[in-house]
């Protein structure tokens, strides 16, 4: 298997990385653009595989829609295809398949679409077929699932013959990407709205909206990872916003108590190293994204860190807990629930002279949140490219940073 060997090095050099735009905003400007005849002109798309797996299935005239991975493209192309005028069938990687789509289904079902599963129940891959007739104005969804499913039923919501109202049941899980999809509704003209746990789309139509898409704040988190683990770090990372749409800029909270202050300048963020706190407590339930990128700070740094709402992390790309507890041992970093829903990182970290190989379980993250031990120690990570989901050019700008 194919490995990037990452020798150790403690210091960065003070440089300035240009990110990877935000796949989230990305696919969603895509969607809603298609939905609107595209009409707007879309500013700095992603490269991310997700986001140019988007573009290509949406310029697509198959029948048979492959999402590979990318759970936003899945979601969101299952609810949009009821609006095509052929049957579409939307499959993916045998990970994907293993990705509950049913809470999805049964709305989409609800308003009137006929979807057939074509593996397992509740499972891609599924067959839509175009809407004949909206049955419903109405659905209720669980939200502590997966928050994409309800993107996904927002975005076409204005479409529908009769719009949408949409009733959210029990935890919300990723609340900010529920956020993002309406903020971003708005500016392609569309009005909702969001009282207690209602949400309101009259039928209405999106307007063009020229959409410059920032960068990947769940990207930067790895940057501020480095900057956390390193012994000296000074990095500018350019294109992100102090007002974002993105719930992993949460990320700056967690980090100035993690060892990593921002400054924010005009094109992007300035990290610099501060001291950190002993014990860090976080709910992870808006942004379930940053849990693997703390979890490894803490690690390394003997934080004494408690973690809670990672529930949906067991259907991601991987089961994040079980790949995270497995990979963490390695470096003596214990990741233990010590009451339903909550773990806690204990730490006997020390570096060794010993190349430790990191598994990354077809998980992007994986990858990216280990990478930064390298300031501690030397690590090969394994299956690199999996990086290629939200961030391809990662591993050229851990080469431009780490200081020889
Ligand atoms: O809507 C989105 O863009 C996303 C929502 C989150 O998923 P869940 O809602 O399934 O937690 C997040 O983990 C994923 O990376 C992107
Ligand atoms: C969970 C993720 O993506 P998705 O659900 O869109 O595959 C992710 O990027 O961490």
């Amino acid at each position: 298997m194919e490995y990037y060997l990452l020798k150790h090095r403690p210091n960065l050099k003070n440089a300035e990385v240009q990110l990877e735009a935000s796949k989230s905003e990305s696919n969603r400007a895509l969607i809603i653009n298609a939905l609107s005849g595209n009409k707007s002109v879309l500013y700095n798309l992603s490269n991310a595989r997700d986001t140019q797996t988007m573009l290509r299935l949406l310029k697509s005239d198959d029948e048979v829609l492959d999402v590979l991975d990318a759970g936003t493209t899945m979601r969101f192309l299952t609810a949009y295809s009821i609006f095509g005028d052929k049957p579409i069938l939307l499959t993916g990687t045998e990970r994907m398949q293993q990705r509950p789509i049913k809470i999805l289904v049964d709305a989409l079902k609800k308003i009137g679409a006929k979807i057939k599963y074509k593996g397992e129940e509740g499972y891609p891959p599924h067959k839509v077929k175009p809407l004949q007739e909206q049955k419903s104005e109405t659905v209720k969804i669980q939200g502590d699932v997966s928050s994409q499913y309800i993107s996904a039923l927002l975005m076409i919501a204005p479409s529908l013959p009769q719009g949408l109202n949409i009733h959210l049941k029990g935890k919300i899980g990723s609340r900010p990407y529920i956020q993002m999809t309406l903020d971003m509704m708005k500016l392609f003209g569309v009005k909702a709205t969001w009282t207690n746990n209602t949400i309101e789309i009259p039928k209405q139509d999106y307007k063009e909206y020229p959409y410059v898409v920032e960068s990947d704040w769940s990207g930067a988190s790895y940057w501020y990872s480095f900057v956390a683990l390193a012994d000296e770090a000074k990095l500018k990372l350019l294109g992100l916003r102090q007002k974002s749409l993105q719930g992993d800029i949460a990320i700056v909270r967690i980090m100035n108590q993690l060892g990593v202050m921002s400054t924010f300048e005009d094109d992007g963020v300035v990290l610099q190293k501060i001291p950190h706190s002993k014990s860090f407590e976080f709910d992870f339930t808006d942004c379930p994204d940053l849990a693997q990128t703390v979890a490894v700070v803490c690690g390394i740094k003997g934080i004494h860190c408690r973690m809670t709402g990672l529930e949906s992390l067991k259907i991601k790309e991987t089961d994040r807990i079980k790949a995270l507890k497995k990979e963490l041992k390695k470096f003596k970093v214990k990741l233990k629930e010590v009451e339903p829903g909550v773990w806690e990182i204990k730490s006997k970290f020390e570096p060794t002279k010993e190349v430790i190989e990191v598994e990354t379980y077809e998980d992007h993250r994986m990858a990216m949140a280990f990478a930064p031990i390298s300031t501690h120690q030397s690590i090969k990570i394994l299956d690199p490219s999996v990086v290629n989901k939200s961030y391809p050019s990662f591993w050229e700008h851990v080469e431009m940073v780490r200081d020889e």
